[in-house]
């Protein structure tokens, strides 16, 4: 290490205290490049720009046809184009199958004709094909420069193995006697090629050149060696159909039909530590074993073969030109551009005016100038940039449609359900791997190290959409504590005040600095819900969740985290990632799997989902009806237990696999159909409206749901931005295990969403740390972002498919009736004690005594009955309580209080969630001795529904045998489930 010295470091050491005299050398470049420069076409003579102009707006043309055919990639940005590239191939295959093919001849026919089998051979008329499908990547995706570069590379070696294959075959002739006979073997190249081996043996030549051919297919199909059996099996399973032998996990999803991102089946997973990964090294876990493997895991890796090459393929970074030009402005304009047109962000993400803020209100141009200065200098001292590399990125996906269910989706009531369609979420943008706003941080950070004299140097950088990472490592014998020393300098250097310094790169000795981009980009969910990750799998609770700081798809299992606390200050992006795992659960599952509750007090936020099938009750907006809501769902999950115990199954799973494989039978003197319970996944977008209204009916509620609810496949995402400990209260914390942390106003915020500092650094707008369950690090990501468009067209095509059915059960039955009656003679006196408390702010009970003229004991029951309604917080010793009602508040709390004390709790009044008139008052009586007719009786009474439908006439013998008491509830029971399809 401390021989390790790299070109920056070295020739930037050379130049000593050069970089404390920065402000001559660095106005240079900032005011020549502020010169307007003209546009390389406007230098053009007309004619010239007119052939010019008609040639990119036909390319644009022919290009923009080809990115819509298949999976729609037309949301590539202008600038990113290269269509002027991709119509010269599409011609010139146009022209040689004209000659070669068509056979086209006379004057000037012959002689290009003659060129090209001159050249070629009869190999020529292959030539077509290639340059067609060269052409199409080039329409599609012009940023995948490597993949392009590749498939480049392999048809050039397949065209010299061909032609000198045909030179052999055609008998090795001579250029200078039989010309004709090599234009008809391999042509030119073939003689070249073919003739310098044949001349030591033509049998040598066949099988170096069949060996060559060989190489090239595979570098076509990127297919490393030892990854050929499995291609060829992949082949035949596509031309003949899969093996038969699928394996079911516990949910009796097909886990055997997992795809590579080639679309094809992938290979038995490998083991990652020995790949040099750079990511996490958990282990996924092995097909087949999904519930109750051990280091499971919420998230989802995909297999890591050629997605992840060598450090030694990254390309090398252009060395900064001496002057240092400044495109990012450009490309910040063209974004900003981009945004005022809609383009792709035309839903809001980064609306241009944040742009412009993004940095502490000196705007992105502020800084990438600031930069290029810091950069120019370094050029000027002779910094050579190449030194540090962008480590690659994990592939982004190259446009597959999300694989087609294995399943049949046959839903209850021989329903077909079809799944929204891959292309109603269109592809984002290609991500980029570099560019030049990181090469002027990377001078940037080479400076300062330089500056003050650390013994380190930047070796490489990750790309991330919104931030990148650079890695800095040290020669042996320095302290790690001298670069984060240095934490407010690397901020002053780089021009933000967004730096976040990782020591040491979980899995890495390196440190890592984390800084913003200047030009940030936009993760969109359908690429994410296509990667190889989300693809895995076709578990029905998989997300979307956004991109990591290496650019690589973070995708996560809802049913495995098995809670989420979502938090983040106003506009750090909750309810957009709430809008990604909405979306991304319609996308992947029918409501026979997954069933929700919507809780959204702020009621804007999510009802564009009013009416999916997905949903068991209207969208609730009314916090006291959600406590009750949650009541319901403590119910329905007791419900679920009983069936467990009844049936002999730990976990849903295993019970809705027993259902569909006709093991689970219902007593025999009983109707009832037993079908699979769907997961249920409860969203509250706004947590601290409920804990307002009745903090420990929600706590109790929210406590005992996720103490057990995971084994009865019922899933918390409570999201919040005022993660304060009066709301993520420490027994709901400690019960919600995996974290999803937005931007945070404070580090106290921070501290409750992940236990440690880090959120308050967030950028906002989708920034957030990722802390899934099992993990001790948070891992940082970009939310997935998802158009209001895109979710109306998956909203529009999923209610089109079935039309929903609302449970009218989802109700609390009269729960508060005990507590009214605690009240008693002393409404008049609560009224009045309530008033003073809140109007005073001050929860004393010796208070009460003073004012209300009451002895101790009342004014202590008094005080308990405030609290029970939520008026003020539990008892502190000694202290005042808490007061939880705002001055503004009292008419509805008093109202709510009088209510209740004259016999008309809330709960009675209107529901969201559905009438409250179900079986009311004492159990049924159940047959004596008989525990299964005891649960069936349960559930008739208390939840008529889920994957226990009862039929009409079941219900009807049991009105007789259950003192079962209300007709309603056969209706009720009967079609609760039942979805009828269109
Ligand atoms: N993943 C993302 N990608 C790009 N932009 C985003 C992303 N998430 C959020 N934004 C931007 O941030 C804005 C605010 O996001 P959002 O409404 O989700 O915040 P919020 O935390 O829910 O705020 P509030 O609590 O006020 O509802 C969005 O309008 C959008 O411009």
């Amino acid at each position: 290490m401390a021989t390790r010295s790299s070109p920056a470091r070295a020739s930037a050491g050379k130049q000593g205290g050069a970089s404390a005299r920065p402000a001559k050398t660095a106005k240079m470049p900032s005011t020549r490049s502020k010169q307007s420069v003209p546009e390389p076409t406007q230098q053009l003579i007309w004619p010239l720009r007119l052939a010019v102009g008609i040639w990119q707006g036909l390319g644009h043309l022919i290009g923009g046809a080809i990115r819509r055919m298949g999976t729609d990639v037309s949301g590539i940005p202008a600038e990113d184009r290269r269509d002027g590239s991709g119509l010269f191939f599409i011609l010139l295959a146009a022209v040689i199958a004209t000659f070669e093919w068509w056979g086209l001849t006379g004057g000037a026919a012959d002689a290009v004709h003659g060129v090209f089998e001159g050249t070629f051979g009869w190999f020529a008329a292959m030539l077509p094909p290639m340059l067609l499908i060269f052409a199409i990547l080039v329409f599609r995706q012009p940023g995948n420069v490597r993949a392009n570069n590749r498939v480049a590379i392999g048809f050039s070696l397949l065209v010299v193995a061909g032609c000198a294959l045909a030179h052999v075959a055609g008998g090795l002739p001579n250029a200078s006697d039989d010309f004709a006979g090599v234009s008809a073997a391999g042509g030119m190249v073939g003689l070249i090629a073919g003739g310098l081996v044949a001349a030591a043996s033509p049998v040598l030549a066949i099988a170096v050149f069949s060996i060559l051919a060989f190489f090239s297919l595979l570098i076509l199909t990127a297919t490393p060696i030892r990854h050929i059996p499995d291609r060829l099996r992949g082949v035949y399973e596509q031309l003949i159909g899969p093996a038969p032998q699928h394996e079911l996990d516990t949910n009796g999803h097909d886990q055997s039909y997992l795809f590579d991102r080639d679309g094809l089946p992938a290979k038995p997973k490998k083991p990652r530590a020995l790949r040099g990964r750079r990511k996490d090294t958990d282990e996924a876990p092995a097909p087949g074993h999904d519930s109750d493997g051990a280091f499971d895991t919420p998230l989802l890796e995909a297999d890591d073969d050629e997605t992840f090459p060598a450090p030694s393929a990254a390309p090398s970074l252009p060395p900064l030109p001496p002057g240092v030009r400044r495109p990012t402005r450009d490309e910040l304009a063209a974004d900003k551009i981009r945004a005022s047109q809609g383009l792709p962000t035309s839903s809001g993400a980064y609306d241009a005016t944040e742009v412009d803020s993004a940095e502490g209100g000196r705007g992105p141009e502020a800084v990438t100038e600031a930069i290029g200065i810091v950069a120019a200098n370094a050029a000027a001292q002779g910094y050579n940039a190449s030194a540090a590399r962008a480590i690659p990125a994990p592939p982004s996906t190259v446009p597959a449609p999300i694989p087609a269910r294995s399943e049949q989706l046959q839903l209850s009531g021989d329903v077909t359900y079809t799944l929204p369609e891959s292309d109603f979420l269109p592809a984002g943008p290609p991500a980029k791997d570099a560019t030049d706003a990181n090469d002027a941080v990377v001078a940037a950070l080479t400076d300062t190290l330089n500056q003050f004299n650390v013994d380190a140097a930047v070796t490489g950088f990750s790309r991330g959409p919104t931030v990148t990472r650079y890695e800095i490592e040290l020669a042996s014998g320095t302290k790690v504590e001298r670069v984060t020393a240095l934490s407010k300098n690397i901020s002053y250097a780089v021009a933000s005040s967004d730096v976040r310094i990782l020591s040491p790169i979980p899995g890495k000795s390196a440190i890592g600095i984390e800084i913003p981009n200047a030009d940030k980009e936009i993760v969109v969910l359908g690429d994410v819900l296509r990667s190889a990750n989300a693809r895995r799998t076709d578990h029905p609770m998989v997300m979307g969740v956004g991109k990591d700081v290496e650019g690589g798809f973070v995708v996560a299992n809802l049913a495995k985290m098995p809670h989420l606390l979502v938090a983040g200050a106003t506009g750090a992006g909750k309810s957009s990632f709430v809008n990604s795992m909405i979306v991304s659960i319609l996308m992947r599952s029918t409501p026979d799997e997954v069933r929700m509750v919507m809780v959204d007090p702020k009621r804007v936020e999510l009802t564009a989902y009013e009416g999916v099938p997905h949903l068991i009750t209207p969208i609730i907006t009314n916090p006291k009806k959600a406590a009750e809501a949650l009541q319901w769902v403590v119910r329905e999950m007791d419900q679920r237990y009983d069936d467990l115990a009844n049936y002999g199954f730990k976990h849903i799973d295993e019970f809705n696999k027993a259902v569909k494989a006709g093991k689970v039978h219902p007593p025999v003197d009983s109707k009832r159909i037993i079908r699979p319970y769907p997961y249920l996944l409860v969203i509250v977008d706004e947590l601290a409206d409920l804990m307002m209204v009745a903090p420990r009916d929600v706590e109790d509620s929210i406590v005992r749901i996720t103490q057990l609810a995971r084994a009865a496949g019922i899933h918390l995402v409570l999201a919040t931005q005022r993660p304060s400990v009066d709301v993520v209260t420490g027994l709901i914390k400690a019960n919600v295990p995996s974290r999803m942390a937005f931007a945070t106003s404070s580090v106290t915020d921070s501290r409750v969403v992940l236990d440690q500092p880090g959120a308050e650094k967030l950028l906002g707008q989708g920034d957030a740390l990722f802390l899934p369950m099992g993990k001790s690090k948070p891992i940082r990501v970009q939310g997935a972002w998802v158009t209001e468009a895109e979710i109306k067209r998956v909203v529009d095509h999923v209610k089109g498919q079935l039309t929903v059915h609302y449970r009218d059960d989802v109700a609390v039955e009269a729960p508060k009736k005990q507590i009214e009656d605690d009240i008693g003679d002393d409404l008049e006196l609560l009224l009045q004690a309530t008033e003073l408390v809140v109007t005073t702010q001050f929860g004393s009970t010796s208070m009460l005594q003073r004012k209300l003229r009451v002895g101790f004991a009342k004014a202590g029951r008094l005080m308990d009955l405030l609290e029970s309604r939520g008026v003020v917080g539990p008892s502190e010793g000694s202290k005042a309580r808490d007061v939880l009602v705002k001055p503004d508040d009292l008419a509805a709390t008093l109202a709510a209080i009088r209510g209740g004390g004259a016999g008309e709790g809330p709960a009675q009044g209107g529901s969201d969630v559905g009438p409250s008139e179900g079986p009311s008052g004492g159990g049924p009586a159940s047959p004596a001795g008989d525990p299964m007719a005891a649960a069936l009786a349960e559930n008739a009474n208390a939840n008529h529904g889920w994957g226990t439908d009862l039929v009409a006439e079941d219900l009807a013998n049991r009105t007789e045998a259950v003192d079962y008491n209300d007709g309603d509830d056969e209706d009720g029971g009967e079609d609760a489930w039942s979805l009828t399809g269109r």
